[in-house]
């Protein structure tokens, strides 16, 4: 893995995502955070048992790695239903929806991720198997062609989004609740660090696990992948003492660790830093246009959009106007440069 995939919240390699299920909260209650969502899937959750019927179809919004996929596993779990996995992608067609829905039990729990990227026309097959448990399917072609009404199970749908925005209307108003998950905040992410440690038999300080909170991003899935790489240099270079195996992980071991994979203090990577010193640099602080951003530093458009701007923009460090991406002088600061024409002295001039 490299320095950039270290703080990609999308990346799951094979390994990572063994990894991901072992330490995957089963319940609510084990669930850290999101405490509102949590609430709000509760209510729903308990008042759907009590009047034994499926639970109402639920929306969770949110960037990668904030648990969409456990909440949707939950949720199946705590409502005591089985669960169907599947994804936009995989959805290129309404036929590929009719097949899995049309053989759902009744009650199932159907996950669909990634849910703006299903095809339009699975869309609208949506749209009545969401409200009346009812597809039409098309039988024929041309003019000769006949729609068979065919009924489903009851089920609740589950979907997920990294851009809620991206859906139609008509299909966002299927939901009964919409679940917005937020970034993280540090002493959320200690308590998803320190459990995951205990889930690996890690021995890892307090200050060593806020060393870490505070660089992965208001991300879980970011946590626990740099806690790994915290692991792993612990067991290569830590001195086990009080005759146990494995030594303790300390404050400065997460450090360098963190150097090792270039992640720094604030949780940017290298390409963090590629962006902001060629913004600073190479264009003066901005405004820049994302284009030409992506060009300079020889990455995806999209990739800057998704993964490296929105993490930037939450803590600070550019601005996002009309003209295109601008540094702040919080921005200028973290890299240790001067914007120009401030705090110019005499001697400057
Ligand atoms: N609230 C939480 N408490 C503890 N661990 C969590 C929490 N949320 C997420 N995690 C951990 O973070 C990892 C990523 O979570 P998950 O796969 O559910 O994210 P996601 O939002 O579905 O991401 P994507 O949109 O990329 O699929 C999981 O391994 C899970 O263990």
């Amino acid at each position: 893995m490299t320095d950039l995939d270290l703080t990609n919240p999308e990346l799951e390699s094979e390994s990572e995502l063994a990894f991901e299920g072992a330490l995957r909260p089963r319940s609510l209650g084990e669930f850290v955070g999101q405490t509102k969502v949590r609430g709000q899937l509760q209510l729903l959750l308990t008042a759907a048992t009590m009047q034994q019927r499926t639970p109402d179809h639920i929306l969770l919004a949110g960037p990668p790695g904030l648990g969409k996929t456990t909440l949707a596993m939950i949720v199946a779990h705590e409502a005591g239903r089985p669960l169907r996995m599947s994804s936009g992608p995989a959805i290129q067609h309404a036929g590929d929806l009719a097949a899995v829905l049309s053989s759902l039990v009744p009650g199932e729990v159907l996950f669909i991720d990634e849910i703006h990227r299903m095809a339009r026309s699975a869309e609208e097959m949506l749209y009545l198997a969401m409200e009346d448990f009812r597809i039409d399917i098309m039988v024929g072609k041309g003019a000769g062609a006949t729609s068979v009404p065919l009924d489903l199970a009851p089920f609740t749908l589950v979907g997920a989004t990294t851009r809620s925005g991206l859906l139609p209307n008509p299909l966002r108003d299927r939901f009964g609740f919409t679940a917005h998950l937020e970034f993280y905040a540090d002493s959320e992410l200690e308590q998803v660090l320190e459990r995951a440690a205990r889930l690996l038999d890690l021995r890892i300080d307090r200050d060593a696990i806020a060393e870490i909170a505070g660089r992965c991003r208001g991300t879980p899935r970011i946590a626990n992948r740099l806690l790994r790489r915290v692991r792993d240099y612990t067991l290569v270079h830590g001195r086990p003492t009080d005759g146990s195996e494995m030594a303790r992980a300390d404050v400065a071991s997460v450090r360098a660790a963190l150097d090792l994979y270039e992640v720094d203090s604030l949780g940017l990577d290298r390409l963090d830093r590629q962006v902001m010193t060629t913004m600073l640099e190479r264009f003066g602080g901005g405004p820049v246009g994302l284009n030409t951003l992506a060009v300079s530093v020889g990455e995806e458009a999209e990739t800057i959009e998704a993964v490296v701007e929105p993490f930037l923009v939450r803590i600070g460090l550019i601005t996002r106007t009309p003209r295109g991406r601008m540094a702040t002088p919080e921005g200028w600061r973290h890299f240790g440069l001067r914007q120009p024409g401030v705090g110019l002295t005499l001697d400057d001039l």
